[in-house]
């Protein structure tokens, strides 16, 4: 008898940005604690997993060039974790990967890391595994530190490497520009360049998560703009400088507020609503500060199959810088 080989998978992935981001001191295992707030956002890659005899990688779309499609590809990486936790054979999983990507690589909005999340809820999918998504948040932090983040979405506060999830309630939508950098910036640099500078003096330290949760609650953009921080901002500038040009002329072009996005080097923007974003996404290109403008929303859901049937969607609006 024949093997019934089942249909490719799809699922669409958003990128985070974190409002909040507080870093503690480094840890003897290379981390440094967290405290933050993740909010998911309407820019989003797809990767469909198939049953394949040829197994592998492949990577189209924004920035493709610069990912790996080997085993230090994350979505792979996922795949490895999975196979080895169900019993199947990590190093023969037949399992293709195709991944589109939307989200900048090395851009502070964890796009690898969502591609990772997005490998696991496909493959629970096309493997017909009874996991729970608890259960394959643990797996999740196995791969990456921003990984659990992407399979629940949303937004959420996250605590220990950031990959403690607790989901906070938000229902309000918020408005963003995003300004993704010539070139992608390194994670592990970025965190070092803030060791560094914390040895040399004192940089400023974000407040309480406490304030932005409230400012969640209110769901006005103002008050919210008025608690975004990001402790690794003053790393991320301090590695490029021309990122103090982008904030500046997001906020000159009518953006509430600006701040780099994780590590960066993208600029993410909140602004009033939607059509203010779209005139500062304008504004913003016309600048020539930053290689791409995009707008999107959030918060969104999490890491979630879309189906095969489904015909591709139109690439969300792109002003090109
Ligand atoms: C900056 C953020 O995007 C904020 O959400 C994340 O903290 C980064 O998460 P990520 O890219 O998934 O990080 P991982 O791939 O797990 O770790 C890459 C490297 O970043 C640094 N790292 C990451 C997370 C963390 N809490 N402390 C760290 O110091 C470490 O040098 C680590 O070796
Ligand atoms: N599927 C993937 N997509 C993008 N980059 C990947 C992927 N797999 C591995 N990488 C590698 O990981 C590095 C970081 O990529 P990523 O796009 O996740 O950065 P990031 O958005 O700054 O991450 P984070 O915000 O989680 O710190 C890239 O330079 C690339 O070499």
């Amino acid at each position: 008898m024949l093997a019934v080989v089942p249909p490719p998978v799809t699922v669409r992935v958003p990128a985070k940005v974190n409002l909040h981001l507080a870093v503690g001191d480094p840890r003897a295992d290379g981390y440094h604690d967290l405290v933050t707030i993740f909010q998911a956002l309407s820019l989003t890659d797809e990767v469909t997993v198939a049953t394949a005899d040829d197994p592998g990688v492949e990577v189209h779309g924004e920035g493709a060039d610069s990912v790996p499609t080997g085993p230090s590809n994350l979505a792979w990486r996922a795949v490895r974790v999975l196979a080895e936790h169900v019993g199947r054979d990590p190093d023969d999983p037949k399992v293709r990967v195709v991944i589109r990507k939307s989200i900048p690589v090395a851009g502070g909005m964890a796009g690898g890391s969502a591609d990772a999340a997005a490998a696991l809820v496909g493959l629970a999918s096309l493997w017909r595994l009874e996991v729970t998504r608890d259960e394959l948040a643990d797996l999740a932090g196995k791969i990456g530190a921003d990984v659990p983040f992407a399979l629940y979405g949303g937004t959420a506060l996250g605590t220990d490497r950031g990959d403690r999830i607790v989901p906070v309630l938000a229902r309000h939508t918020y408005h963003w520009v995003l300004a993704f950098d010539r070139r992608g910036l390194s994670t592990p640099e970025v965190f070092g360049e803030l060791d560094r500078l914390r040895a040399d003096g004192d940089p400023p330290r974000v407040g309480e998560a406490e304030a932005v949760l409230e400012g969640l609650s209110s769901g006005d953009p103002r008050q919210l703009a008025l608690l975004l921080g990001n402790d690794l901002q003053a790393a991320a500038v301090s590695l490029r400088p021309n990122l103090r040009r982008t904030l500046r002329a997001g906020v000159n072009a009518g953006a509430l507020a600006g701040m780099v996005s994780g590590s960066g080097p993208t600029c993410a923007f909140l602004c009033t609503d939607g059509d203010s974003a779209v005139r500062v996404a304008a504004e913003l290109a016309g600048a020539g500060v930053c290689r791409t403008v995009r707008v999107a929303q959030g918060p969104v859901h999490g890491a979630r199959v879309v189906g095969t049937e489904e015909a591709p969607r139109p690439a969300p609006p792109e002003v090109h810088a």
